[in-house]
């Protein structure tokens, strides 16, 4: 008889909205979010033997998912999610894994005449900021965090060259060339035993999340890059550096190609090399470039 080698199950795609209002100033500021949650454990028998006494319903998993938004702060989302996955163990023995992901979408406050307004906002791009957290009984509760689909460009300051020319190579060397990248960054934390201590110094994750955001552009602006690879390297080095707490940061960036358009055959128009102004962005392929870098 086969069996279930692997087995999670619980809801995705709960959208959450929470505002917060200051009784004082009237400002209200405004969290919404994407969450999925999904549970491990002695199921097996729901699968093999239609055995539902062992079955939290997702629907009590949605349910649970909005009552621990309303019990909890939801910022920042390491918090919310490490509570989540935690009540799960808590409450049901059987259950031996939770794993969650935030997905946190952009509210940024509007400025109306000169100031920040107490209640209105504004999506400035599909950014996101993202959590996965996974509380498992006897092991505490891992996270990772992440930046998720901040979109970049530079017109220059990018290189590639010197790369394998062989019989199957067409791609001719450039010293100057458009960079474009849709960013999935993030950032593991070494293990927290409890949810106690990821309350403990909670500061760490909003900081990181900054850090990571400030690094991963600053660095895409100033660097002269040789290559994806090596760009993203330096990234994920600083990284590593500005959040002592993390073990291991990774990207996996898409290379956004932008061709060069000979229009040589209309009256001799100039558009290639130095004189290239008019470029044709490339929805695919793409060059997908991914790397994982830990502390030695
Ligand atoms: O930065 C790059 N890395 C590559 O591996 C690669 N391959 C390619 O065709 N263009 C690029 N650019």
């Amino acid at each position: 008889m086969p069996s279930i080698a692997s087995a999670r199950y619980g809801k995705d795609n709960v959208r959450v909205y929470k505002v917060h209002r200051d009784q004082e100033t009237g400002v209200q500021t405004v969290t919404e979010m994407t969450v999925c949650c999904l549970l491990e454990g002695e199921i097996e028998t729901s699968y093999t033997e239609a055995d539902n006494s062992v079955v939290v319903a997702t629907d009590s998993i949605k349910n649970t998912i909005y009552i621990k938004a309303k019990e909890h702060p939801v910022n920042p989302p390491e918090l919310y999610a490490a509570y989540l996955t935690q009540h799960f163990i808590d409450t049901y023995p059987h259950i031996t894994s939770a794993h969650v992901k935030v997905i946190v979408h952009r509210w940024t406050r509007m400025t109306v005449d000169g100031a920040p307004h107490p209640h209105s906002f504004f999506r400035d791009g599909q950014e996101t900021r993202n959590v996965e957290a996974t509380a498992t009984r006897g092991a505490g509760i891992t996270i990772k965090s992440g930046i998720v689909g901040l979109l970049v460009l530079k017109s220059t300051g990018s290189a590639f060259h010197g790369f394998v020319r062989d019989e199957y190579t067409s791609l001719p060397e450039t010293w100057d060339r458009i960079l474009s990248t849709d960013v999935d960054c993030s950032w593991t934390w070494a293990p927290f035993a409890t949810v106690a201590a990821v309350v403990d110094g909670v500061e760490r994750f909003d900081k990181a999340w900054e850090s990571a955001r400030a690094i991963t552009m600053k660095t895409f602006a100033l660097d002269e890059s040789a290559s994806v690879q090596n760009t993203m390297y330096k990234m994920s080095q600083q990284i590593l550096d500005a959040a002592p707490e993390t073990a291991v940061v990774g990207y996996s960036l898409p290379n956004k190609h932008y061709f060069e358009i000979d229009l040589s055959w209309h009256k001799g128009m100039k558009n290639t090399g130095k004189d290239a102004e008019v470029y044709a962005p490339q929805s695919g392929p793409n060059g997908l470039i991914k790397c994982e870098v830990a502390r030695s």
